[in-house]
C-alpha cells in the first residue's frame, strides 16, 4: 500500500482530519463539530477534552475511510486555530480550565491598562502584534490570576501552557513532548519574532513564568511520535503551523509579494514579505509566515474576526436560510437600489480598527428591506472588511499590495461573494480547486520533513487555480459602495 500523510486541522468550530497521498491528493476526511461555550458576553471557551476526543475520533474515522494500514501513515501534520490558550497540569495532563478562545474579549480592560501605561510600542516592536485581547498573552495571565492555586503551581513548574497544536502534540506523544512551532509562538505576545526566543521582559510585564512555555521549533521538524495506542502505530509528528500560516503554505505563497486570504469563521489575509519583518504603520500585524531550516519568513497580516460567522448568524441566529450556500442566491435577489450595510462587529473589530468594545449594527434599513438585502449586506461586509485590510496593506507596502489575492476556506465557495470581493478590491481573486488549503499546508510540511515531498519551489509549481474572479464593477459604483461602508463604520465607532 502507498504511503500516506495524516493532516489534523483543529479549527474554531470543528476538528478535521484529512488523509493525503504523497501527491497531496485528499483520500479521506473526518470532521466533527464541537461545543462553543459563551459564559458571558464577549467570552468564548472550548472544552480541551472535547477538542482532544474530536481530534482522535476524526483521525480514526479518516484513517478508516482511507482503509489505511497504520504502518503506511508516514507523517502527521498539525494545524490549528491560533492564539487559543490551554493550560494543563504536567503530572496529570489535565487542563486546569476550559480553553480561552482567540475570539474571547475578557482581557480587554487588562490590555487597555497596559496600553495606558504606554507599553504597546514595546510589544509591537518585539512581537509584531498589538495589545489586543485576541492574542494568547493576556489570556494566560487571566488564567493564572483567576484559577485557584494556578499561579503557585505555575511558579513551581507544575503547569504547561500551549496553543492547541502544542496541547495536541503533548497528548499524541503521551506527555513526552512540550513543543510548538514558530508561527504559533508568534501569536502569543510573548515571543520575540526578531530573535526567535521567548522574551523575558514581556514575560515579566505579563507575569508569565518561563517554566510554563514550550520549546519552539521550525514548522517542518521533529515533534516526537504519536504513541501506538492512538492510531495503531507510532507515527512521527513532523509538520506544525497555525492555520492561517498553513493556508499560506498550502496556497504556495512562498515569494515576497504573494498574498492569500482564508474565509472561515473569520478572515485572515497574509502578505509574504520574505526574510524581512516589515513593521506596519497602519495597524496590521507582523507575523512569522513559516520557519524552515531555522530561517523565518515574515508576513503582514490583516485579521477580521467575523466572516463566515456572520453567515452562520443568518442561518442559525436569524434563520433566514437553511444552509450557508443559500445566501448567495438570496443576495442575487436583493434590490440594487437599497443601501443596507451590516457591520458585523459581534466580537469587536479587528484590523485595522482594533476596537474590542464595538458591537455589530445594521444601517440603512427601510420598510422595503427584506431577507435578501440583509443577506447581501452580510456577504458584502466580508468584502468591505477585506478592502479595509488591503487599503492598510497598500499603505505599508505600496503597489506591491496590488496583487492577485488567492482565496480559500469555506466561504470562498460562494461565487457571489468572490465576485463582489474582486469588484470591491479592484483586484483579481484566484480560487484553487482544493479549499482545504490549511490541511494541505500541514500535510506538505509533514511530508517535506519526512522526505516524501519536494522543496517549496517545486511544490509551488503544482499550485492550480480552479477559477479567477476578475473585477467588473465600474469605478464610480465601487467608490460609492465602499464610501457607504466606511461611513457606516465611522457611525458605529463614533
Ligand atoms: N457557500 C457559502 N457561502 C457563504 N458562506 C459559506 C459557504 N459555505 C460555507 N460558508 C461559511 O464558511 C464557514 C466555514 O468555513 P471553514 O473554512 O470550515 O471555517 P472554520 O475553519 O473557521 O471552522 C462557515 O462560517 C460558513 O458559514
Ligand atoms: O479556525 P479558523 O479557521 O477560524 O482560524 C482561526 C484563526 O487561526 C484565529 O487567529
Amino acid at each position: 500500500m502507498a504511503d500516506l500523510i495524516l493532516a489534523i486541522d483543529q479549527g474554531t468550530t470543528s476538528s478535521r482530519a484529512i488523509v493525503f497521498d504523497t501527491s497531496l491528493k485528499p483520500v479521506a476526511v473526518g470532521q466533527q463539530e464541537f461545543k462553543q461555550f459563551y459564559p458571558r458576553s464577549g467570552w468564548v471557551e472550548h472544552d480541551p477534552e472535547e477538542i482532544w476526543s474530536s481530534v482522535l475520533a476524526t483521525c480514526r474515522s479518516a484513517l478508516r475511510k482511507a482503509r489505511a494500514k497504520p504502518s503506511t501513515v508516514k507523517a502527521i501534520g498539525i494545524t490549528n486555530q491560533r492564539e487559543t490558550v490551554v493550560i494543563w497540569n504536567r503530572r496529570t495532563g489535565k487542563p486546569i480550565h476550559k480553553a480561552i478562545v482567540w475570539q474571547d474579549r475578557r482581557t480587554a480592560a487588562f490590555c487597555a491598562a497596559l496600553k495606558e501605561k504606554g507599553l504597546e510600542p514595546l510589544f509591537s516592536k518585539k512581537t509584531g502584534l498589538l495589545l489586543d485581547p485576541y492574542f494568547s498573552g493576556s489570556k494566560i495571565a487571566w488564567l493564572l490570576d483567576n484559577v485557584k492555586g494556578a499561579r503557585q503551581l505555575a511558579e513551581r513548574g507544575e503547569l504547561a501552557f500551549g496553543t492547541i497544536d502544542c496541547f495536541l502534540i503533548w497528548r499524541l506523544t503521551g506527555g513526552k513532548v512540550h513543543a510548538t512551532d514558530a508561527t504559533n509562538a508568534s501569536r502569543t505576545l510573548l515571543y520575540n519574532i526578531h530573535t526567535g526566543a521567548w522574551d523575558e521582559e514581556l514575560l515579566r510585564i505579563l507575569g508569565v513564568p518561563r517554566s510554563l512555555l514550550p520549546d519552539v521549533r521550525d514548522c517542518a521538524a521533529d515533534f516526537g511520535h504519536s504513541v501506538a495506542e492512538h492510531f495503531g502505530a507510532t507515527i512521527p509528528i513532523c509538520g506544525v503551523a497555525g492555520d492561517q500560516q498553513a493556508a499560506t503554505i498550502g496556497q504556495a505563497c512562498f515569494e515576497p509579494g504573494m498574498m492569500k486570504a482564508t474565509y472561515g469563521t473569520g478572515c485572515f489575509a497574509l502578505f509574504n514579505t520574505g526574510p524581512k519583518a516589515v513593521m506596519s504603520h497602519n495597524r496590521l500585524l507582523t507575523t512569522i509566515a513559516y520557519q524552515l531550516d531555522g530561517k523565518p519568513t515574515y508576513a503582514l497580516e490583516g485579521a477580521i474576526f467575523v466572516a463566515g460567522a456572520a453567515v452562520q448568524w443568518l442561518r442559525d441566529g436569524l434563520k433566514l436560510v437553511k444552509t450557508a450556500g443559500e445566501t448567495g442566491k438570496l443576495a442575487e435577489r436583493a434590490d440594487p437600489n437599497q443601501s443596507v450595510y451590516l457591520v458585523p462587529a459581534f466580537v469587536g473589530l479587528g484590523a485595522p480598527y482594533w476596537n474590542a468594545e464595538a458591537r455589530g449594527a445594521v444601517f440603512g434599513l427601510t420598510r422595503a428591506t427584506t431577507a435578501a438585502e440583509l443577506a447581501r449586506a452580510t456577504l458584502e461586509s466580508v468584502c468591505y472588511q477585506t478592502r479595509d485590510m488591503l487599503e492598510a496593506m497598500r499603505k505599508d507596502v505600496g503597489d506591491a499590495g496590488r496583487t492577485v489575492l488567492r482565496v480559500d476556506g469555506g466561504m470562498s465557495a460562494s461565487d457571489w461573494t468572490m465576485q463582489y470581493l474582486a469588484d470591491i478590491l479592484d483586484a483579481p481573486v484566484d480560487r484553487p480547486p482544493i479549499l482545504e488549503t490549511t490541511a494541505l499546508g500541514a500535510a506538505y510540511l509533514a511530508g517535506l520533513q519526512a522526505g516524501l515531498l519536494p522543496e517549496p519551489g517545486r511544490f509551488a509549481k503544482t499550485w492550480r487555480k480552479q477559477k479567477r474572479f476578475t473585477p467588473k464593477m465600474n469605478a464610480r459604483l465601487r467608490d460609492a459602495r465602499y464610501a457607504g461602508w466606511t461611513n457606516a463604520v465611522r457611525k458605529l465607532l463614533a
